[in-house]
Order: C-alpha cells, then structure tokens, then sequence
C-alpha cells in the first residue's frame, strides 16, 4: 500500500464513540492557500500534539502498527488521509537522507524553520582540515602538553549520528596527534545500539583503535547517557571512568568482554562499565566530550564538572555546566512560544520527562526561559524498569489526564504535549511492545480528542520523526531499533478545513499560529498548511 494512502487495519473495526467529527470538507484553492479558519478566528484554542515516533509507512509485517489494534488512528485514517510532513534530512538541518529526531523534531516544529545543525558544521569543519582551528579544542591539547596531564575523550562511538559520531571522536584523535599527545589521550566509547543496530559495539571498537585510539573503557549508553535522573546509573558511569569507590575491577580483553555480554542478551546501549587498561580519568586531566546532541550526555558531563576536572564540550549541553564549548548553539528567537506568548495567550508544555526537554528547551529554540504565561508540566517517567518494552504503557494516561485537566479549565489557549511511548519503546526493537504501546496511545488519543472537542479547542496531532512504524532492519529478520526517514502524519481535528497534503515539520508552527488567529513572524520559514 501507498505511503500516501495507508491505512492501517484495526483488529477491532468498531469505531470509538467519542471520536469527535472529522471532516475533509473544505477547500484549497490553486496557491496551496486554504480556506476554512481565517486569522482573527474565535476559536483561539489549540492542541499541539506530539505522537513521538509515529512515521507513516505502509502496512506492512516490519510495521507493528498495521496489527495494533487502533480504532481511533485507523478510523482517522480513514476518513481523512493525513497530510505527510517531511522530518528528516535537511528540512530539519541534517545532512541529506539522515533521519531524523526529536531533538531537530521539536527544534523545527517550534522554530517553524530549518535550524542547521552542530552535526553538519562540526563534519564540514572536520572536512575542511580538522579540529585545529577550533580554540577550544586547541586550548585543550595546549593546556595539556604544558601541564603533562592526560586528554579523556567520552563521546559516543558509532556513526548513528543522533547524538555523536564515531568520526568525531577520530578527528580529535587526529589533533591529538598533530599536538604529540596521543600516548597521553585515550577514548571512553560510549557504545550506541539505538541509532545502530544493538550489536554493533564490536565493530566501532575496532574501527576506534585502527584510528589509534587507546581506550580505556565502554559503556552502553543507557548508564552513561540516563537523562531520566537516576543518579545511581551516572554515579556508576563516573566510578569507572575515574576510579572511584565502587569502580569495576579491569576487563582485560574488550573483544571477550562484549561477546560475553551478547551471548548474555546484553546489547550495545545496555553494556554495563568494562574498564581496560588504562589510566583513569584523574583530577586535573581534561575532559572532551564529542556528543553533539546536549541531552544525552548532560548528567554526566554535570557529575564530572562538579568533580573540577576541566570540560570541554562540543555544544552547549546546559547554560548550568561550566566547560568550554566548541560549537556554541544560539538561542532562536520568534519561536512558537514568543508568537503565542506576544499575542497575549498563555500556553502549557507537557510531557514526561523523558521528553521534557524536546517540549521545552527545544521546542523553544535551544532555551530553557519561559515567556509570560508560560507553564511546563513534567510527568514522571516510570523508572521502576530496566527497559521501556517492559512499561509500554509508560506515562501516556497521566499526560493524558493532564491534558484534559488543562483542557477543562481552560487556562491555556495553546498547549502542546509529547507522548513520547511509540519511540521509546520502538528503541527497544520489541515488535509486540510497540504494538501495546500504539493501542495505549491510540486509547488516549481518543479520549484528548473528545475532550478537546468538548471544550471547544482545535487538535493537531502529529509526529516528529519515524521508528515505530518500522521494527525490522532491512534483512527483514534483525530487530530495529532506530530511527526512520518515513514522513510523519499531521491531522487537523475541529476545524471545518482541510490541510494541504503534504509539507514537512517548518509548516507545523506557522499553522498552530494561523489557527490561533496570530500571524506567522517573518523569520519562520514554513507555509500555512
Ligand atoms: O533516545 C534518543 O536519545 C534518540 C535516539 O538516539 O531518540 P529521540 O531523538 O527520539 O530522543
Ligand atoms: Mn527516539
């Protein structure tokens, strides 16, 4: 079946009774302009809503959806194709054909235009001779050879380029030699097996000490890159990467250890510390951090900062962390959230925290200020399991019933949420689980969507990257567990319009906007769909 006109088959055909009224009915005329909600509109009520992970494929057997049984979504479907939005490569600021992600996902969908990211410039400067002409990279190596001290480089090590990339870690090698100071530099790979299939570690590994690295430990990135607050997995992390108490003994073959581990089912992301070899990270060495992507590495990089040993980060991570950054992210300004807040409405964020910050610091241009009537609600996330294909259900009824909370009291005229359960638990590569996660999403879809509908507000629901919706590497037979380039569905629920049938995630603010009766600042680069 056509991308552009699946549908997924429910199990169970009954369609829900609280699905509010969907219509197709109105009109676009030859300039793709359309006709239904003029700006000055009444309603000036509007729900954002953020089904993380849900690309749109055809049916499928990778597509665990397809078998899910989801009446709301596929009754949706049904009567009104959604409009396909674009969400990777370079409308959200990566290099072509790379997927995308919620980090450029949100940035894009709350900017309303292409932000270029720290990934693309830090590769043109790597192609463009290197790291030498980045100061704080140079200073790094300077600082050392005066003082004698070690050089440790964290990053994580594969070429997912999510959060980091394998050959970012290589070009700081490369410096390190020009500098004379690779015996003294060593790597702490963090292994990925999320943004590249769950065994992969290995092969990085090796690809690490061709390019001369001596490493000097591994860990999966579930304990060195935890952004849910479990201050036992980072405290683990740093015991082993400094040696202090409760440090594992040392692994002498790392080849051995990570078989070791697979043969266990343990994969990639959840490889616990192996030590090698090598000296630990002691007060005073300098730290470098190649993750790109600041979220991932934050707790970490906070826990080693407040140890002193001097940080160097390659972007920002957070405005609280004292290192040195080499590529300094600006914030954006004539977001979303100032539009709304400008036109005198207040707004509320929602999400649990594992997608907090995609809701927030990211949906509003890389900063973490609130504009006036702002509010941000942080859901917990369960953290009484190891993986999320235990939990599928993971924190989606209580932003649910948030949701509706805010709807019925009607203190915001725009709010915007993340459910974030068919990405996470697509990470895990549990084909049944994504398929539970899908029906409990569906489930609450349904009933924001009756709300919204009681209290008068305009639903848009959509997505920010692909994942769920594609379980199987291309063999057909290895589980996935990253990231697609499908488009992602963008529905409009009561409005007496229809969308254009097709745009990418710039249009999504611009149209929030248009909705709310404000007009789009010129800065945003995407249409009114
Ligand atoms: O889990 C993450 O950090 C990434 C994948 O690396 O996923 P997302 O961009 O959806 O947060
Ligand atoms: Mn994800």
């Amino acid at each position: 079946m056509a991308a552009s006109s699946a549908v997924w088959s429910a199990a169970s055909s009954t369609a829900p009774p609280t699905a509010p009224p969907v219509t197709s009915a109105a009109a676009s005329d030859v300039e793709g302009k359309h006709t239904g909600v003029q700006v000055g509109d009444t309603k000036q009520r509007l729900l954002l809503l953020v089904l993380d992970g849900l690309g749109w494929a055809p049916e499928g057997e990778h597509n665990p959806l397809s078998e899910a049984d989801i009446p709301f979504i596929s009754r949706l479907a049904e009567d009104v194709p959604p409009t396909l939005l674009e969400a990777s490569g370079s409308v959200v600021g990566l290099p072509p054909g790379q997927v995308g992600n919620s980090e450029v996902g949100h940035l894009t969908i709350g900017t309303g235009r292409t932000i270029p990211q720290a990934s693309v410039k830090i590769r043109d400067t790597i192609t463009g001779g290197g790291f030498r002409g980045c100061p704080a990279l140079a200073d790094v190596f300077a600082r050392s050879r005066a003082g004698g001290t070690p050089v440790h480089v964290i990053g994580i090590a594969s070429e997912g380029g999510a959060h980091g990339h394998i050959d970012h870690i290589g070009a700081v090698l490369d410096l390190a030699e020009e500098y004379g100071w690779s015996d003294r530099t060593y790597v702490h790979a963090v292994s990925d097996g999320r943004d590249v299939p769950a065994r992969t570690a290995l092969h990085d590994l090796a690809q690490l000490e061709k390019r001369g690295a001596r490493l000097a430990t591994v860990v999966g990135r579930k304990l060195a890159m935890d952004r849910s607050g479990r201050a036992d997995r980072t405290e683990s992390v740093v015991a082993a990467l400094t040696g202090a108490n409760g440090a594992p003994g040392t692994t002498g073959d790392w080849r051995a250890a990570v078989q070791e581990h697979y043969a266990a089912g343990v994969t990639d992301e959840h490889l616990p510390p192996l030590v090698l070899d090598a000296p630990r990270i002691a007060p005073g060495d300098e730290i470098v951090m190649t993750n790109f992507r600041p979220d991932g590495l934050r707790q970490l990089a906070t826990a080693l900062a407040a140890t002193g040993r001097p940080l160097t980060t390659m972007t920002r991570y957070s405005d609280d962390i004292p290192a040195s950054v080499v590529f300094d992210q600006e914030h954006v300004d004539g977001t979303l959230a100032q539009a709304v807040a400008a036109a005198g409405l207040a707004q509320v964020h929602i999400a649990e925290r594992e997608k907090y910050g995609h809701v927030t610091y990211l949906l509003n241009g890389y900063t973490q200020q609130r504009q006036a009537g702002e509010r941000h609600i942080m859901v917990a996330s369960r953290t009484d399991v190891p993986s999320f294909d235990l939990a599928p259900e993971m924190s989606a009824r209580e932003i649910t019933e948030r949701l509706i909370g805010e709807l019925r009291s009607g203190e915001a005229q725009f709010l915007v949420a993340n459910i974030a359960n068919i990405d996470t638990v697509g990470h895990t590569g549990n084909y049944d689980a994504v398929r539970q996660a899908a029906e409990v999403v569906d489930a609450c879809l349904r009933d924001i969507a009756a709300a919204a509908a009681e209290h008068g507000a305009y639903l848009l629901v959509t997505a920010d990257h692909g994942n769920g919706e594609s379980m199987r590497e291309a063999d057909g037979v290895t589980p996935s567990t990253r990231h697609t380039t499908s488009p992602v569905p963008l529905w409009l629920l009561g409005a007496d319009r229809a969308l254009a049938p097709s745009g990418d995630l710039r249009d999504i603010a611009p149209t929030c906007l248009h909705l709310l009766g404000i007009e789009p600042p010129a800065a945003m680069s995407g249409r009114v769909l």
